[in-house]
């Protein structure tokens, strides 16, 4: 079965914790946590603190997709506040097998996001040292936008790159995933779908929750 993550910046930042605590306990999986700095991305979101104080309530798998220039500047922060999971962007690396290695010295999950643009070509060496391969289905920056029906073709590539490796690495898709759609991305290989708008755009999380695992089966 498909996990689903919902992404936090779509939620009520208001009534965030409220809000959270709906996903969880709809039963979501993991808690996509969008860190967005102004400048790897044209949008600023949150930081550790908020993540250190969601954590004290929620038992959700925290996912911390990093939307940000230098990452390897606050990973530890964000192992501190409690993250699981971080993923970084292909883009925003220069020594990509570094900041991967330095994510996985503290002994969480770490994994690698690629825009809808970048080759799979700039994972093929750090394939065998992630845990997740995040794939864009937007680009980043902003909740709501439209899926990019060529991605499809991409999580299936991706797919087979890690079968044929026969690797235990997630296939995350990230971007306009909705009940609609969201077939299409399960078959193509994802094994997370993040739901922002798709979720917290709802009155009844719980709905919609339901709505998107019933359409993904
Ligand atoms: O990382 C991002 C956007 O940059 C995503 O996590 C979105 O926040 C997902 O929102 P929807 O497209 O599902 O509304
Ligand atoms: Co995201």
């Amino acid at each position: 079965m498909v996990k689903l993550a919902p992404s936090i910046l779509s939620a009520d930042f208001a009534r965030l914790l409220e809000d959270v605590k709906k996903v969880e306990k709809a039963g979501c999986e993991y808690l996509h946590i969008d860190v967005m700095d102004g400048h790897f991305v044209p949008n600023i979101t949150l930081g550790p603190g908020i993540v250190k104080s969601l954590r004290k309530d929620v038992n959700m798998v925290f996912d911390a997709h990093l939307m940000i220039e230098n990452p390897d500047k606050y990973i530890k922060e964000f192992v501190d506040a409690g993250c699981d999971i971080i993923t970084v962007h292909v883009e925003a690396c220069t020594h990509l097998h570094r900041t991967i290695q330095n994510i996985k010295s503290y002994g969480i999950k770490a994994g690698v996001v690629l825009n809808p643009a970048t080759s799979l070509d700039t994972i093929k060496y750090v394939l065998d040292d992630v845990d997740m391969v995040l794939l864009m289905s937007v680009n980043p920056g902003f909740g709501g936008q439209s899926y990019i029906p060529c991605v499809t073709e991409k999580i299936k590539e991706l797919r087979k790159m890690i079968d044929e490796r026969g690797l235990n690495v997630e296939i995350e898709v990230d971007g306009g995933v909705k009940p609609s759609n969201i077939k299409e991305v399960v078959d193509a290989g994802a094994d997370v779908c993040v739901a922002g708008s798709a979720i917290f755009g709802h009155e009844d999380i719980d709905e919609a929750v339901k709505a998107l695992r019933e359409n993904a089966k």
